[in-house]
């Protein structure tokens, strides 16, 4: 299995993601720069954390107009898996590839803690090897997490199963709603997530909770890819 981790200028977790994917599940990784048109040799396309573009107008504003965004976007039309997480998150909303925004805190800090999270969709690519309602530790570093949408695409969110992470044990550091830390699109193959779970792969680093997002992903993979050999 292939992996991209797309590097914006300004991002700062594209390492992070490289090593996750590399130490976790030792599949085939490369940095794509936001310059780059093709993506068709990939199966699986992570947005990093960081600041694309110094933050600049709003958080993933002008990353969403990097040449690269249009091949991501192509590839979640074909059904690769795409994850963004925080400023990755941000960028995939921008780019209207997940609805909804990231406003600025509530209380207008950068936050930077561990936080305990549930697994509200436990069926997604990228959350399989969860339990549904399990609760999890990953880490949150962000200054405009506060996840918005209006009460009808929340509805939508409900209805379809698309709410994969919310902040849990009575916590909701920055304002979302319905405590939202993460959700995916209603074909399950994109997510985006405030926490990052790419610095939650070792003990090391105060949790493993992450590891199981890059042993989904694999899993997902091997299951439709033996599916395809098998028909
Ligand atoms: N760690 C991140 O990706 C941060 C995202 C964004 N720069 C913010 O502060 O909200």
């Amino acid at each position: 299995m292939k992996f991209a981790v797309i590097v914006f200028p300004g991002s700062n977790c594209d390492i992070d993601c490289y090593k996750a994917v590399e130490e976790t599940i030792g599949q085939s990784v490369d940095y794509v720069w936001h310059t780059a048109t093709d993506l068709s040799a990939y199966d699986a396309i992570l947005v990093p954390g960081g600041f694309s573009y110094g933050d600049y107008l709003r958080c993933g504003a002008i990353a969403r107009f990097a040449p690269v965004m249009a091949e991501v976007v192509k590839a979640a039309e074909a059904g690769k898996y795409v994850l963004g997480i925080c400023n990755g998150f941000q960028i995939l909303t921008e780019a209207g590839l997940l609805p909804g925004a990231l406003l600025r805190n509530r209380d207008l800090k950068f936050l930077c803690h561990p936080s305990p999270l549930e697994v509200v969709n436990a069926s997604t690519p990228f959350t399989n090897q969860y339990r549904q309602g399990e609760v999890i530790s990953i880490p949150i570093a962000h200054g405009e997490g506060n996840y918005y949408c209006d009460d009808e695409t929340l509805a939508r969110l409900q209805q379809n199963n698309q709410i994969v992470f919310r902040y849990a044990n009575g916590g909701n550091p920055n304002g979302s709603v319905h405590d939202i830390a993460g959700i995916c699109s209603e074909r399950g193959n994109v997510v985006g997530m405030m926490p990052h779970p790419e610095r939650a792969v070792s003990q090391l680093l105060g949790s493993e909770d992450g590891k199981r997002m890059f042993t989904s992903i694999l899993n997902a993979w091997r299951e439709q890819h033996d599916a395809a050999v098998n028909s």
